[in-house]
C-alpha cells in the first residue's frame, strides 16, 4: 500500500468524467499491453455511472479489447435485478450493455428476490472471487477499482461507526440498516479494497467536500471510511472544484 494519494481538480462533472473516460482508457490499453487479463472494480453512485456513459461515448473506446476485460463491483444494494437501485443496472445501461465484453466475466452480486438470502449472497460473491483468485488468495488483483465517495464518507457500503468497516476476515459483508437506502446492501471488505493496484475515486459537489477533506487531514477510518481507501500503487480522488473546498492546496495536483 502507498500513502501517496492525488487530488485531481477538475471545473465539473462534465470535464471529471470526460477527463477520467481518457485515462481509463488509457490506462487499459496499458495494462492489457502488459497482462493477457485485466479485473476492474466498478461503483454505483452518480460520478460513477457518469464515468461510464463517459467511457461509452468516447471516440476511444472500441480501442479497448473489452473481452479481456474481468468486472466486478464495490458493492451492491440487495434489490430485485431489474431495480433502478442496483448498481449492475446502471453500469449495465451506462457501459456494458453497449461494449463488446464477455458476459462470462461480468460478476454482479446476487439480486433480491431470486431465492438467495443477503448471507448466502454474500458467501457467493466471496466464492465467485475466490474461484477468479491466483492460487492460495481469497480474490484477485484488480487492476483498476472505481469508488463513489457518499457525503459521509462512506465508501463501496461501508459506512462510518458500522460494524461492517472493521471486518477483515472475510472478502465480502452483507450489510443491514444502512443509514442510506436501501437498507441491504453487499460490499467488499476493506482489506479487499486496499488490494487493488490502483483506487480511483469519483465524487463530485460541494456535500463531498468535507468528506475528502477530513479524510486528507487524517481523520479515522471508522468515523470516514474513505481515509481507508488507498491502493497499492496509486490512489487518486477525481473530483470538481466544488468537492475539492476544503483540501489543502499543497495536496492537489495539476489535471490537464
Ligand atoms: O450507495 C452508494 O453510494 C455511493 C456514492 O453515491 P453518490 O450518488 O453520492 O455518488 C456509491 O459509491 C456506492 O457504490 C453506492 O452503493
Amino acid at each position: 500500500m502507498t500513502t501517496d494519494r492525488r487530488v485531481l481538480v477538475h471545473p465539473d462533472k462534465e470535464s471529471l468524467a470526460g477527463s477520467v473516460a481518457a485515462r481509463f482508457i488509457t490506462k487499459m490499453i496499458d495494462i492489457l499491453d502488459e497482462f493477457e487479463e485485466a479485473n476492474v472494480v466498478l461503483t454505483g453512485g452518480t460520478m460513477g455511472e457518469k464515468v461510464l456513459e463517459a467511457i461509452r461515448t468516447s471516440p476511444a473506446s472500441h480501442t479497448i479489447d473489452w473481452s479481456r476485460i474481468t468486472f466486478w463491483w464495490g458493492d451492491e444494494r440487495f434489490v430485485a435485478r431489474d431495480d433502478a437501485d442496483r448498481n449492475e443496472l446502471q453500469a449495465r445501461r451506462a457501459l456494458l450493455d453497449h461494449v463488446p465484453v464477455d458476459e462470462s466475466k461480468v460478476h454482479a452480486y446476487p439480486a433480491a428476490g431470486e431465492g438467495v438470502d443477503l448471507d448466502e449472497a454474500a458467501r457467493m460473491y466471496a466464492r465467485e472471487l475466490a474461484e477468479a483468485a491466483p492460487e492460495g488468495k481469497e480474490y484477485p488483483r484488480f487492476n483498476i477499482m472505481f469508488l463513489g465517495v457518499g457525503p459521509d464518507g462512506h465508501i463501496a457500503s461501508l459506512f462510518p461507526g458500522h460494524d461492517e468497516i472493521r471486518i477483515t476476515d472475510t472478502s465480502v459483508v452483507p450489510v443491514r440498516n444502512s443509514p442510506k437506502p436501501p437498507p441491504e446492501r453487499l460490499s467488499l471488505t476493506l482489506p479487499v479494497i486496499q488490494s487493488a493496484d490502483r483506487i480511483w475515486m469519483v465524487l463530485a459537489g460541494a456535500d463531498k467536500a468535507s468528506a475528502i477533506g477530513l479524510a486528507l487531514a487524517g481523520a479515522s477510518v471508522d468515523e470516514v471510511p474513505v481515509a481507508g481507501a488507498q491502493g497499492r500503487k496509486r490512489t487518486v480522488f477525481f473530483v470538481d472544484q466544488e468537492a475539492a473546498a476544503e483540501v489543502p492546496a499543497a495536496l492537489i495536483a495539476p489535471s490537464y
